[in-house]
């Protein structure tokens, strides 16, 4: 764990960059520091390892005051990710990764065998190993950085605006890489970021800090969406909080209706009911669309219908958000549920939903 007690930096000059932060950081947790330009983040993350040093206040790593740590020792334990990957152009991407290894003494086919497997860990082809950082995409040199920070194993990580030099969709897909290794490492991360999005996709929890270095609040993610502390966090969270939100909800306990549903070899008898809508499935079991029972030809082979476009999501697995998603793409108003490997498992109602919706906003504001 580490601990900010009553951390101050104030630089020469006058700055005071943070102010008496007080917070924890939880042992295996994502922790975020997210906040306007200037708040005193990468500050904050810096007194961790000793880039720079609290001018008031104590950081403790585990209870230990990492200013009686020698900065070479802190940093043995503390893997550190910028942006830009800050890699050695000069060096290939393995032995980029194989640095800190080789630091710590590890011979080389070691510590060049740990690279390979840290390359493969984060995603990256075993071919791109003997390239040059120029050589890669923005994606694939942070990537390497990555694995470069993970390759002493060390329980802490520091990320400090890791992905924002990328584009949104080679961001996204580093986030999830990010959510996947952690699931298996279980490392203690402080990641800073100025956007508020990611803050909310990667951390366990989030401290909103404010210029002057203040701790605006420190939550979980549904809990900062749903109760913003004051005026300053709730502007810097900004528009659609409610619906993002949603996307904490779990959709696990949605009523399922199994009897809006109508296998594709059996149309013709859908004529008779009285449902506006039914999900027609197919010989597998996979959606095709929604079809209006009333618009069946009452002669000639139902085959000729056209289904109408139709949104799913997995029960269980998706948030409500993801439900309600689903469902504003259907002309019926329902969602359909289907299982991880995309076989309908029933419909879940407009009503249903709705029911669960203001169940949903109804707990979020207490
Ligand atoms: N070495 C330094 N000397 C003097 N002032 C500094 C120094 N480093 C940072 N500051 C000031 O301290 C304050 C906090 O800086 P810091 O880099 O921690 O903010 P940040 O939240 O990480 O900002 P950004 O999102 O723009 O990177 C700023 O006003 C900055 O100008």
């Amino acid at each position: 764990m580490i601990t900010f007690d009553g951390v101050t930096k104030r630089y020469a000059g006058g700055t005071v960059a943070v102010d008496d932060l007080g917070l924890e950081v939880p042992t295996g947790e994502i922790t975020v520091f997210v906040g306007p330009s200037g708040c005193g983040k990468t500050t904050s993350l810096r007194m961790i390892n000793r880039m720079v040093d609290p001018t008031g206040g104590r950081v403790l790593l585990d209870g230990v005051d990492v200013t009686t740590i020698d900065p070479p020792t802190l940093r043995r334990g503390i893997g550190y990710v910028i942006q830009q990957a800050g890699l050695f152009p000069h060096r290939k991407v393995v032995d980029n990764v194989a640095t800190v290894p080789r630091l710590l003494g590890w011979e080389r086919r070691r510590a060049r065998a740990r690279a390979m497997e840290l390359l493969e860990r984060v995603g990256l082809d075993a071919a791109l190993a003997d390239r040059y950082p120029f050589q890669l995409s923005g994606g694939q040199q942070q990537r390497v950085g990555v694995a470069r920070a993970l390759a002493a194993d060390p329980p802490v990580l520091l990320m400090d605006e890791p992905f924002s030099a990328v584009d949104p969709v080679v961001r996204a897909s580093l986030q999830d890489e990010l959510l996947r290794l952690q699931a298996e490492l279980r490392k203690t991360i402080v990641f800073v970021t100025h956007d508020i999005d990611e803050a909310i996709k990667l951390g366990d929890r989030v401290a909103v800090l404010r210029v002057g270095g203040r701790l605006a609040q420190l939550d979980a993610p549904a809990r900062l969406l749903a109760e913003p502390a004051d005026d300053f966090v709730r502007e810097f969270l900004g528009r659609d909080r409610g619906i993002r939100l949603l996307s904490f909800v779990p959709s696990g306990d949605l009523p399922l209706r199994t009897d809006l549903t109508v296998p594709v070899s059996t149309t013709a008898s859908a004529r008779g009911t009285a449902e506006p809508w039914l999900a027609l499935v197919d010989d597998g079991g996979r959606p095709l669309g929604w079809i209006a029972p009333r618009s069946l030809p009452d002669s000639g082979t139902p085959a000729d219908v056209r289904p109408e476009p139709y949104g799913t999501f997995v029960r269980g697995r998706d948030p409500l958000r993801s439900v309600l998603d689903a469902a504003l793409l259907s002309p019926s108003g329902h969602a359909i549920a289907v299982d991880e490997s995309g076989r309908v498992e029933g419909v879940v109602t407009r009503e249903a939903l709705d029911a669960a919706l203001a169940r949903a906003t109804g707990d979020a504001r207490g």
